[in-house]
This record gives C-alpha cells, sequence and structure tokens, in this order.
C-alpha cells in the first residue's frame, strides 16, 4: 500500500500517535543528557578519591527498585533491567576513562 492509499483517519490517527512518540523520544534524549551530566561529575569525585568506576551494590538496588517501578508501571521489568544496564555499563566505560586520564586525584592535560 503506498502512502496516498491510506485512509485519511488512519492517517491522522498515525500522524497523531509519532507526533507523541516524537515528544517522548526528545524527552528521553533531554533525560539521559542530564543523568550523564550527573555520572560525569560521579566519575572525577570517584577518580580524585580513587573510588572504583563501578559499584555493583548500588547497581543492584537500583535494578531492584527499577524492576518494582517497571511493574507497577505495567512495562517490562526485564526490559527495564536491561535498559538500565545498558546505559551503566556506559557510565562505567566513561568512568574508566576518567580514572585513566586523573593522576594523583589530578585530571591530566
Ligand atoms: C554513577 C555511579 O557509577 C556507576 C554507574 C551507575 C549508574 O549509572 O547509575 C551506578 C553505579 C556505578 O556502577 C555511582 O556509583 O553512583
Amino acid at each position: 500500500m503506498t502512502d496516498s492509499e491510506i485512509d485519511p483517519a488512519v492517517r491522522a490517527e498515525l500522524t497523531r500517535l509519532r507526533d507523541s512518540i516524537d515528544n517522548i523520544d526528545a524527552a528521553v534524549v533531554h533525560m539521559l543528557a542530564e543523568r550523564f551530566k550527573c555520572t560525569q561529575q560521579v566519575g572525577r569525585l570517584k577518580a580524585e578519591h580513587d573510588l572504583p568506576p563501578a559499584d555493583p551494590a548500588r547497581e543492584a538496588q537500583q535494578i531492584a527498585r527499577l524492576r518494582r517501578l517497571a511493574e507497577s508501571a505495567k512495562l517490562d521489568p526485564a526490559f527495564a533491567e536491561k535498559l538500565l544496564n545498558f546505559i551503566v555499563a556506559e557510565v562505567i566505560r566513561h568512568h574508566e576513562r576518567i580514572a585513566g586520564d586523573t593522576r594523583g586525584g589530578q585530571p591530566q592535560r
């Protein structure tokens, strides 16, 4: 079926839903950007105080909490856990890089 063959009412409903999806995607990007701003600061703090990049105990608490939130929001908890793990893995990569660039508590030029 080509675009011009789609029923105008169906086309309008699709456009309405896609507009909302675009707004939600924009919100997700902005929220992730804010989260990464915070985690970059955590990475610098850890590097300056010789703390390890990853904190598995904290991650376990976050996973348990997010799984509960997902269940109450009718989102698949396994998906919520996978998403968090994906984001945290990227954060840990950033923290390892920051630690590598920081010697004796001072950022290296
Ligand atoms: C941000 C931190 O560093 C890592 C990244 C986390 C995250 O992205 O939420 C959580 C735990 C740590 O493995 C932290 O320790 O709080």
